[in-house]
């Protein structure tokens, strides 16, 4: 039998922290040698020698604790948001000089919403409007979610490519904010509520029908299957990754 991956989790006294470093305890082919969080000296992950890191922390320290860990060798599985293009290209190019370490971004690793993302890609092109609706708990601090970003950029790219036209929408008086964030063109509506979790609808509409494609994570344990998966091959995936779809072979 081979000795278990040594991971060490940043962010995890967080709510998604301390969901990882339950399930990293309970795979009996990882072990988790350090869980750190706000406070800590990022030098003592370093001197427990993980193999992967695992990153749930905040869009603000993320991109520190990143290019910490590449510095080092170690492998990432990033799950905070707050990755824009120019942010991945900053990863790309800490990569450049480590041309050994794999760093896998996902800012969901829900197998439905991951799911989710794909099946909207794939309707976009065939109706003539399209928003998504994202629903959260409060605590949230980032707003849209990262889920719903990369929904949007996926499905207005899968638009652009089949030369779709402009989304119709008459809307010339409006209440700032009304109809929600414009991210390439697609309408993004946040609401934060307590007692929810994680949710996310695409509503999609055409002449007389609509679709609405749907995903609920109703407690995070939804989210450690795609965790544990992206832990599992992140070391032999060197650069960067952006999602598990290639994982899932979607
Ligand atoms: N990719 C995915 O599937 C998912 C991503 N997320 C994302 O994960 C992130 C964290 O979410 P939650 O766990 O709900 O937030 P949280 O606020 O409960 O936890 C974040 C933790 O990070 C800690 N932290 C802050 N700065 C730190 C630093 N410099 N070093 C180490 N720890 C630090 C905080 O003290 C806190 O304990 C968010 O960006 C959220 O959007 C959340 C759920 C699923
Ligand atoms: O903060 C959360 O809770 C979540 N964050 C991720 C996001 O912003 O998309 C993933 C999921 O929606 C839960």
């Amino acid at each position: 039998m081979t000795d278990p991956v040594p991971v060490a989790v940043l962010g995890a006294r967080g709510r998604m922290g301390q969901e990882v470093c339950r399930t990293v305890e309970a795979a009996q082919d990882l072990t988790l040698v350090a869980a750190v969080d706000i406070g800590d000296e990022l030098s003592s992950v370093a001197d427990a020698g993980p193999l992967v890191v695992i990153d749930f922390t905040h869009p603000d320290v993320v991109m520190d604790n990143l290019r910490f860990v590449i510095e080092h060798g170690i492998h990432a599985v990033v799950g905070t948001t707050g990755f824009t293009a120019q942010r991945l290209d900053v990863v790309r190019g800490w990569l450049a000089a480590a041309p050994d370490v794999g760093v896998i971004v996902a800012p969901n690793f829900g197998i439905g919403a991951i799911l989710s993302m794909r099946f909207a890609e794939l309707a976009a092109p065939h109706f003539e409007s399209v928003e998504i609706v994202e629903l959260h708990h409060p605590d949230k601090a980032d707003a849209p979610s990262g889920t719903a970003a990369a929904t949007a950029h996926r499905i207005a790219a899968a638009r652009a490519a089949a030369d779709s036209p402009p989304i119709p929408d008459a809307t010339t008086t409006e209440l700032a904010g009304a109809r929600g964030a414009d991210i390439d063109g697609i309408r993004v509506h946040a609401v934060r509520a307590r007692g929810l979790v994680a949710h996310q609808e695409i509503i999609l509409g055409a002449e007389g029908e609509t679709l609405t494609i749907r995903h609920d994570s109703l407690n995070r344990s939804s989210f450690m299957p795609g965790v544990v998966l992206a832990t599992r091959q992140v070391a032999a995936h060197p650069g960067l990754t952006v999602g598990i779809d290639s994982l899932l072979g979607l």
